[in-house]
């Protein structure tokens, strides 16, 4: 299986394969496999505190889109959970599909949903700069949060009616408060893994933490994240879709979920 992993990862247009990634041992996605995750009564609760009026703008960064934040102060933070220190939000952005058969990077018991979020938070207790944390085991915390197709989703539709006017590769707008907690299951179950960013350099520096429950969008959402381009103005369009990660071997980890 791992040779076959490292084949497909060779073989994918987007990857470096993980030959380039010296002993990558704790690459991410992966598939959660329920009855094999470990049950863990001392993970604690997850404890989100967001500003809303530290959001700064909405990018196209030519792979996906990113809401960023003013990360230079500790307004918007997460605490607890796995975590030994608070890490604090830098941005979030999601991975999505063509169609609504697959586009989440992880995966429970093998099952794709049609997108799912990232919010990424990096430990400025221990590191002084994002790009540092980012080198390093317990540099970054990434929350995960699946989608599904199902009811219309409030809190979202203000993100999705902005996408427009970032299209294109290289494309910003301003976006001045937004509260991210919207986004999050309010059910506390997660698991939580030893990973990587799913995006060169493909660092082993996130403490992956995946919410047990999806949240809901409705169709014309999911098409509205499709309609994004990964080209810049100008050039032959090519539609931003199928923006995740193939699945990476489990290898030497253990899944643990704060739930029984
Ligand atoms: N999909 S994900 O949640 O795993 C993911 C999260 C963040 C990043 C990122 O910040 N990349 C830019 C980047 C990378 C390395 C160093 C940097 F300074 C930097 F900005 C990439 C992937
Ligand atoms: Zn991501």
């Amino acid at each position: 299986a791992c040779c076959s992993y490292r084949l497909r990862n060779a073989l994918h247009p987007l990857w470096q394969s993980p030959l380039s990634i010296p002993g990558g041992s704790r690459q991410s996605p992966i598939n959660i496999q329920w009855r094999d995750s470990i049950y863990d009564p001392f993970l604690k609760p997850l404890k989100i505190c967001y500003d809303p009026t530290t959001c700064l703008h909405i990018w196209n960064n030519g792979y996906s889109f990113l809401v960023e934040f003013d990360d230079s102060t500790d307004k918007s933070i997460i605490v607890g959970g796995p975590l030994e220190n608070q890490y604090r939000l830098k941005q979030f952005h999601f991975h999505w599909g063509a169609i609504n058969e697959w586009g989440s990077e992880h995966t429970v018991d093998s099952k794709f949903y049609p997108a799912e979020l990232h919010l990424v938070h990096w430990n400025a207790v221990v590191y002084p700069t994002f790009e540092e944390a980012v080198m390093e085991g317990n540099g970054l915390a990434v929350i995960g949060v699946f989608l599904k197709l199902g009811a219309h989703h409030e809190g979202l539709q203000t993100l999705v009616d902005a996408l427009p006017a970032v299209k294109h590769k290289d494309t910003v707008i301003e976006f001045d408060v937004f509260d991210p907690s919207c986004l999050i299951p309010s059910c506390p179950d997660y698991w939580t893994y030893a990973g990587s960013l799913t995006t060169p350099p493909l660092t082993e520096s996130v403490t992956w933490i995946i919410k047990k429950k999806p949240i809901e969008v409705d169709e014309n959402q999911l098409e509205a994240f499709r309609m994004l381009l990964f080209t810049s103005d100008g050039e032959e369009e090519k539609r931003m879709v199928d923006n995740f990660r193939p699945l990476q071997p489990l290898m030497n980890r253990t899944v643990r979920s704060s739930f029984q």
